[in-house]
């Protein structure tokens, strides 16, 4: 089993040419440089050169590297595709996607323009429409002419177009939350958390994150780069639970165990759906060690 962490993923305006020079050295599993929301409107167009610079330059090792385009439907948005295809980098973000057919235009576009498979894209989940046919969306990721492989939360929006009040603990958002995270992994698509905004504030990012963890997010969008930290240690299985994770495929590989179903541990009743559960959390492991 092969994964890819996306426990910490940083946003960075286009436009901010200081953040940008940090995309290569921050310990985030991935960067996120935007031409929408964080870049005002005279500063799109320079933003745009800025980052197709900066991801043609190369150097960011393991983190993936994202351009979060403008919408299509916007003055920008086309644009903003095919400098995004220039830079081949290893996503688009689009925001406000909430109809299947958004991921096929742009497919076909990508396509066109000659953009290898290997740059996926992610698909920003914020308006009340895609919480409401969110299975269609996710459903998208079965055509890999869409690339779709990340749902990433715009909880800010949501919080704007539903006028649900965006408080600790989230209660008004958390159907919608899990909606998407239900959606998103019948389909083996990856779920990124949405962002806290009064950065300043740790202990509400940590209990948010904790949150997030809980709801089985893969990782969550940050705005600064304090938050990269906490966010990795939240988003990483604890050494005891690798442990714990190795014990039980250790357990079920015993000769005598071989043709059971369920088995018991330490007191603890283990099914074969538990070594599952077991091999994704010591491969995630893995591959957090392995970025060092
Ligand atoms: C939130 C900020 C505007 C705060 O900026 P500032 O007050 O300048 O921060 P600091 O002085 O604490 O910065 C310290 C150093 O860190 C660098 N920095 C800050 N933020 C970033 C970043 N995001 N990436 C890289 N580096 C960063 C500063 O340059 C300082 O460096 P140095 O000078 O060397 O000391 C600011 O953090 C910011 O702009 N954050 C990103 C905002 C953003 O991208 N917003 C859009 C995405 S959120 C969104 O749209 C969600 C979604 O769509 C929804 O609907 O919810
Ligand atoms: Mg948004």
């Amino acid at each position: 089993m092969s994964i890819r962490p996306r426990r910490s993923v940083l946003y960075m305006p286009g436009s901010n040419a200081r953040a940008l020079e940090k995309a290569r050295t921050l310990p985030a599993d991935a960067v996120i440089l935007d031409l929408e929301d964080a870049v005002a409107p005279d500063a799109k167009v320079e933003a745009r050169a800025r980052i197709l610079e900066t991801v043609k330059a190369g150097g960011f090792g393991p983190r993936e590297v994202v351009i979060r385009v403008n919408g299509l439907d916007t003055l920008w948005g086309s644009d903003d595709v095919a400098a995004a295809a220039a830079a081949a980098p290893d996503a688009i973000l689009l925001p406000k996607v909430q109809d299947p057919e958004q991921l096929i235009v742009v497919g076909r576009r990508l396509d066109a323009l000659g953009v290898p498979a290997s740059t996926r894209v992610w698909a920003m989940i914020e308006t009340p429409i895609a919480i409401l046919d969110i299975r269609a969306v996710a459903q998208a990721a079965t055509d890999p002419l869409t690339r779709l492989a990340v749902f990433v939360l715009g909880t800010n929006d949501l919080a704007k177009e539903t006028r649900a009040a965006l408080i600790p603990g989230r209660a008004p958002m958390y159907p919608w939350l899990m909606q998407v995270v239900a959606a998103g992994h019948a389909f083996g698509i990856d779920v990124l958390d949405g962002v806290w905004n009064q950065f300043l504030d740790m202990e509400g990012f940590k209990a948010e994150c904790a949150q997030g963890v809980e709801m089985g997010m893969d990782g969550k969008t940050l705005i600064h780069p304090s938050q990269i930290e906490p966010c990795n240690v939240a988003f990483s299985p604890p050494e005891t639970e690798v442990a714990k994770a190795r014990s039980i495929i250790a357990a079920f590989d015993l000769p005598e165990n071989a043709s059971k179903g369920v088995i018991q541990l330490d007191g603890r009743m283990v099914e074969r759906m538990h070594a599952d559960m077991a091999q994704r959390t010591v491969a995630l492991a893995d591959a957090i060690a392995a970025r060092g």
